[in-house]
């Protein structure tokens, strides 16, 4: 099963490359946020608040788990990585691409991190989150693109080239 998975921390731009990743392939593009609140029928804000960090971490680990695509970009969410039956299953029906900025330019490209339903723990900082994900997302990565002073083309340029050379599209 030829599908792309993106992966890294929130505001790398999985989404949005995704997408486009995606329409230049001739793939289907797969969010997984977007399948998580379908199918729990609540705002990704919500299922963290009523649940809870791991209650939340659950759910997205199970969507995660349970996706059957071919030919699809799946742009998942920045904590997908605590998953492991979700990682397995996403290793095992594509190529794994972890896209990595530096902690200084995430820092400024995430102004609002709350509002955006970041998983953090009470107490958790931004950088504590970057440096327990970090060795998560090389863990699981077949391809890594560093995307630091990238734009967004540049980026979805990059992955392609990867993507090629390894053989996957
Ligand atoms: N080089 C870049 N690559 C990807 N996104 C970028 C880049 N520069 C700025 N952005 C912006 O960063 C944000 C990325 O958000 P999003 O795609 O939702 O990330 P993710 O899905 O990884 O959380 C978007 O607002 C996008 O316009
Ligand atoms: O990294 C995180 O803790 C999260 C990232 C979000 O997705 P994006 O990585 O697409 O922003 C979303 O899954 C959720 O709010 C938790
Ligand atoms: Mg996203």
């Amino acid at each position: 099963m030829n599908n792309v998975i993106l992966i890294g921390m929130p505001g790398v731009g999985k989404s949005t490359a995704g997408v486009v990743l995606a329409k230049i392939l001739g793939y289907e593009f797969i969010d997984s946020d977007l399948l998580i609140q379908k199918e729990e029928q609540r705002l990704l804000a919500e299922i963290i608040e009523q649940d809870g960090v791991d209650g939340f971490i659950a759910v997205e680990n199970r969507v995660n788990a349970s996706i059957e695509a071919e030919r699809s970009v799946i742009a998942t969410g920045g904590s997908v990585v605590y998953g492991e039956e979700a990682m397995e299953h996403l290793r095992k029906i594509g190529t794994v691409v972890y896209l990595r900025l530096s902690y200084r330019t995430l820092d400024r490209r995430l102004h609002n991190i709350k509002g955006r339903g970041v998983v953090l723990r009470e107490g958790q900082s931004l950088a504590d989150l970057y440096e327990e994900r970090t060795p998560l997302y090389e863990k699981y990565a077949d391809i890594v693109i560093d995307e630091e002073e990238l734009s967004i083309e540049e980026t979805i340029e990059n992955i392609q080239k990867a993507l090629y050379k390894a053989d996957n599209c």
